[in-house]
């Protein structure tokens, strides 16, 4: 069995007085592609939030070896406007700027190339992400998120709202990373997805409903 990366013993979480999940324990192995299921308001995304430390269970622990920096995290789609001024490759770049050296050195300008290359984006670098199809723009988020090689990748229904050939090309890349060795934490709705990229672990919420 592969290393326990994130433990999760009795973790519960409250708004107030609302109940979102009672009690879950789980473990994320090394290599894992771990998908977390639940219907909306099951608490999916607050589960990710605990695990990026932005938020703090209401009891119970979560155990991670992974720090912050080694974990890459891809938000739900979110369409971006028409004039949204950076290229794919600019915007790769982003994750990379320093405050105090605000260039990227050679070392740097090639991971972002390989990031670039593993997301299929080469060709389309240059292109303005307002100008890209809604595939193009998550495979650019992706790129983003794998740029400083994270040993945790996390996608919160990454292809949600992306027509069925966009959303199998980005579902690849992220299959091709998990299986160079990336773990992948991925939340879906996709029952079609599940099935052709689920069979690893599985988380099932059962709350929700708001
Ligand atoms: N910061 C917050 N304060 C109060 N309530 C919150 C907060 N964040 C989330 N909630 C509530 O917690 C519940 C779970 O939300 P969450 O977004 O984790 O669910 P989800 O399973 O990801 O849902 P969906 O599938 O719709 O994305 C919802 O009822 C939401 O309104």
């Amino acid at each position: 069995m592969n290393k326990i990366l994130i433990q999760a013993t009795d973790l519960s979480m409250k708004f107030e007085q609302k109940i979102i999940f009672q009690k879950l324990s789980f473990a994320i192995r090394q290599g894992d592609f771990f998908c977390i299921l639940g219907p909306n308001g099951s608490g999916k995304t607050t589960l990710l939030r605990i695990i990026l430390q932005q938020l703090t269970p209401t009891s119970g622990t979560l155990k991670s070896v992974v720090s912050l920096r080694q974990m890459g995290y891809v938000p739900q789609f979110r369409n971006l406007d028409a004039d949204y001024p950076l290229s794919a490759k600019a915007f790769v770049a982003l994750k990379l700027s320093h405050s105090l050296r605000p260039w990227l050195n050679r070392q740097e300008k090639d991971r972002v190339q390989q990031a670039l290359a593993k997301t299929h984006l080469t060709a389309k670098q240059n292109l303005r992400l307002g100008q890209m199809s809604g595939g193009e723009k998550q495979h650019s988020y992706l790129a983003q998120a794998i740029v400083d090689q994270p040993q945790l990748l996390i996608l919160d229904e990454p292809t949600a709202s992306l027509d069925e050939q966009a959303k199998f090309e980005v579902m690849d890349v992220v299959q091709e990373l998990n299986q160079q060795g990336t773990t992948v934490i991925f939340i879906t709705h996709d029952p079609e997805l599940l099935q052709r990229y689920g069979n690893s672990q599985r988380l099932i919420l059962p709350g929700g409903n708001n």
